[in-house]
């Protein structure tokens, strides 16, 4: 079973960081194993933080995306602890998102039902509003439910392999938007891509070390 390990810019070990304290976590693992039937995850140790943008990275199959689950509710706490405030709004994107062959959708409806239709949209997604879901290429859906779950107003967002399937200027604009959240939110990044994650994350944490 993996385990995992928390790296502050400041320094390293699982503690709060210099200059967290005092703001209440949106996230507290303490020896929290996850899993699903059997556990593939822990013992780990870490606090989320607003304004954290936690960088999740380690090798194929630690349990990365298991660990986003069980934040969500959707794989199992076997042990420890693995805590969110109960009526804190999560949006969470899923490594490989349902794309079904028919999606009679459009962009501007996605972004209404994730309560993410207040704010105005990058340049780049508008023309995505109003086409139709399965119509869209794989980067754009991608890059338009990363909006929808940063624009939603969740206070914790969850976010899988967000960079997979997307062009420079779609990494370049997801970089922008990781940059902008509010001081009050904070987001977990699962990614494979080390300098994605050197541009976006203020936290790591390594599974699997
Ligand atoms: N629904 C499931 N039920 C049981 N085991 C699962 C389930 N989903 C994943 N696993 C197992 O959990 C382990 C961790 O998988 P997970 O997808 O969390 O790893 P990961 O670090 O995200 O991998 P990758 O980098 O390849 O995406 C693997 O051994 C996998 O086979």
């Amino acid at each position: 079973m993996a385990r995992a390990t928390v790296q502050h810019p400041e320094g390293t070990g699982n503690g709060p960081a210099p200059g967290e304290r005092g703001t209440a976590p949106l996230v507290t693992a303490e020896e929290a194993v996850v899993g699903y039937e059997r556990p593939v995850l822990g013992p780990l140790s870490f606090r989320v933080r607003p304004g954290d943008v936690v960088g999740v990275w380690g090798p194929n199959g630690a349990g990365k995306s298991t660990l986003l689950k069980a934040i969500a509710g959707a794989a199992r706490v076997h042990r420890g602890r693995l805590e969110r405030p109960p009526d804190l709004r999560l949006a969470y994107q899923a490594q490989r998102p349902a794309r079904l062959a028919e999606m009679p959708v459009k962009g501007r409806e996605l972004l209404a039902v994730m309560q993410a239709d207040d704010r105005r949209p990058p340049e780049r997604l508008r023309p995505w509003l109003e086409q139709r879901l399965d119509r869209l290429s794989g980067g754009q859906l991608q890059l338009l439910t990363i909006w929808a779950c940063l624009a939603s107003g969740a206070r914790l967002v969850l976010l899988d392999e967000p960079s997979n399937n997307l062009d420079p200027e779609g990494i370049d604009l997801l970089v922008e938007l990781l940059g902008a959240r509010a001081a009050g939110e904070a987001v977990l990044v699962v990614s494979h891509e080390a300098p994605f994650l050197e541009r976006v994350a203020t936290r790591h944490l390594e599974v699997g070390a």
